[in-house]
């Protein structure tokens, strides 16, 4: 049993996801009065704790501990309740009320759609969660069968929507930028699937999809790799099986409008789902099937929708990815897709599983824009682009460059984790500087896009920022001139034997024809004398000579 925090114990794991891990857990003794619920000690509590790159990541701490209040403060009978927040050095941790029942993703698998009353009765309730939430200002964004548990406290089977709060938490851009981007494919809106601005508008949008899987067993996007599911998102209508009413229709098909504008509030998605749950059941009065028959009227818009509040560089779907492109389960967790930008080392090639550019929604980015489909494309192309032999001058050569030492640091906390209740026990491992962050980050947005620049080496900024910028600087050595090995710059193999042996036949040649010429040989060959007479010849002629010499010097 793991302690978390000075309150709480893991005791076993309930489950994994995208995010984290959710645990069973007891608690210790009282938690202190920043938590929502004080709890008594031996209470049993769910616990998740989220995965260590989302701890790691110091954007995600930050707004985990800057949205505490507001993940502290959403109580609603269809939500399951945060009790608390726990930090504790590179541990965050959700503390809720644990839900003794299956989710609804393993309920439907296990049982079978619902009957259309059962569905419409059961996603009126998560309707008023959503209305609830929206009003507080927060956007669930993930919505999804998984994400909603069957409380089962009195026979009556009530759904609690959970996870609230964790797709955005998900969604730093310093985790997107370096690693992933948390979203569930079968389940994104529209204008998610393209990056554009989201409403409140996204939860009612996978509303109608859940509604839509109740109903049929299977969400209607489904099928193909995520990025096909993307695709269908934005382009294709779902169409109307036959076992679901018709007035049951009309809510869901305008829920899952391509406008967001056109979808209902949760309010009028609520009031409208009990409406039709009346009107179709086998019991209903002329007047309720003539109110459901009319539901259309009751679908009103939100006028003024939640906004989700953009984060700078989070990741787009559309520029992203899928790691399970080719093995999409549209019943699995929340997809994890890694960012393109990325190191991409052991990902799919994208352009094998990109579907044709779908038609472009009128009213959407200009014309002359290229569709982010088309940037995707282009930047995977780009990525393939063959390598270029050149040449490289030594000073810009890595391989060549000494390696710069990285100065340490002292380790920084920050502020917000030093002012949270849990203080931390451990250091972080990244450094993360609150003033540094945002110059840091530099957003890239799709449409800009810059091919990689193979020309010329860049130098790595990465390295520049390593040098310690107080010592004084080192002497820069002069580039060493590469070495010339050889004139020839081609490489023949046997070429310098071959040299040697021309060499030695010149040089051969011309010992031989000075011999030829300064000796009197030619004349003793003519004569037919033999070597050695030859020699002894000579030798005699030039004793007698010596002997003339020396005659003819006593004699004078
Ligand atoms: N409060 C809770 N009480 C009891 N069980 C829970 C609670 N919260 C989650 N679980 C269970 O823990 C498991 C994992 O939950 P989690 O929310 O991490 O996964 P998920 O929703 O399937 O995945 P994702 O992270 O992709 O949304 C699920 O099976 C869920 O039923």
């Amino acid at each position: 049993m793991r302690p978390v925090g000075s309150k709480y114990l893991l005791e076993e794991p309930l489950g994994r996801g995208a995010t984290g891990t959710v645990w069973r857990a007891s608690q210790r003794e009282a938690a202190g009065a920043e938590a929502a619920v004080a709890g008594r000690p031996g209470e049993t509590v769910a616990i998740k704790v989220l995965k260590e790159e989302l701890a790691n990541d110091a954007d995600v701490v930050m707004r985990f501990l800057r949205e505490r209040s507001v993940l502290l403060r959403l109580t609603h009978p269809n939500i399951v309740r945060t009790r608390d927040l726990v930090v504790e050095g590179d541990l965050l941790a959700l503390v809720m009320d644990l839900i003794d029942g299956p989710d609804l993703h393993r309920y439907l698998r296990d049982n079978g759609p619902l009957t259309p009353v059962a569905a419409a009765l059961l996603t009126a309730q998560i309707a008023d969660a959503l209305a609830a939430s929206h009003a507080d200002g927060v956007v669930h964004r993930d919505l999804k069968p998984a994400n909603v548990l069957l409380a089962d406290p009195d026979g009556a089977m009530r759904p609690m929507l959970t996870d609230f709060g964790i797709a955005r938490l998900a969604d730093s851009p310093g985790l997107t930028r370096t690693h992933e981007f948390v979203g569930t494919p079968a389940y994104v809106a529209p204008e998610s699937a393209e990056g554009r601005p989201q409403t409140s508008a996204v939860d009612i949008y996978g509303a109608g999809i859940l509604l839509y899987e109740l109903v049929t067993g299977r969400p209607p996007f489904a099928g193909g790799t995520a990025l096909e599911v993307l695709h269908r998102h934005l382009s294709e209508e779902p169409r109307r099986p036959s076992t679901v009413p018709e007035p049951l229709w009309t809510v869901i098909e305008r829920c899952l409008s391509k406008d967001p504008d056109r979808r209902p509030s949760a309010e009028n998605l609520a009031r409208a789902l009990r409406t039709v749950a009346e009107g179709i059941g086998v019991h209903a009065s002329a007047a309720q099937i003539a109110a459901a028959d009319g539901v259309a009227a009751l679908l009103a818009p939100d006028p003024a929708p939640t906004a989700v509040p953009e984060i700078p560089g989070a990741a787009d779907p559309t520029q992203v990815l899928p790691s399970n492109a080719g093995s999409y389960d549209p019943n699995g967790a929340t997809s994890v897709l890694p960012h393109s930008g990325g190191p991409g080392a052991g990902q799919a090639d994208p352009t094998a599983v990109l579907p044709p550019v779908p038609p472009r929604p009128a009213g959407d980015p200009r014309p002359e824009d290229p569709h982010p489909w088309q940037s995707q494309l282009r930047a995977a192309r780009d990525r393939n682009e063959q390598t270029q032999v050149q040449y490289l001058d030594p000073s810009e050569d890595p391989l060549r460059r000494r390696p710069q030492r990285r100065q340490q640091q002292p380790p920084q906390q920050p502020r917000d984790r030093q002012q949270g209740y849990q203080q931390p026990q451990r250091q972080q491992p990244q450094q993360y500087g609150q003033q540094q962050r945002p110059q840091q980050y530099q957003p890239q947005p799709q449409q800009q896009y810059q091919p990689p620049q193979r020309q010329q080496y860049q130098p790595q900024p990465q390295q520049q920022a390593y040098a310690p910028p107080q010592q004084p600087q080192q002497p820069q050595r002069a580039p060493r001139e590469p070495r010339q090995r050889s004139a020839n710059p081609m490489k023949i193999p046997g070429l310098g034997c071959l040299k040697g042996c021309l060499f030695t036949l010149v040089l051969l040649f011309v010992a031989s024809w000075l011999i030829w010429e300064l000796t009197p040989l030619k004349d003793w060959i003519g004569q037919g004398q033999s070597y050695w007479h030859a020699i002894t010849d000579a030798v005699t002629t030039v004793k007698d000579w010596i002997s003339d010499l020396g005659g003819s010097g006593s004699g004078g």
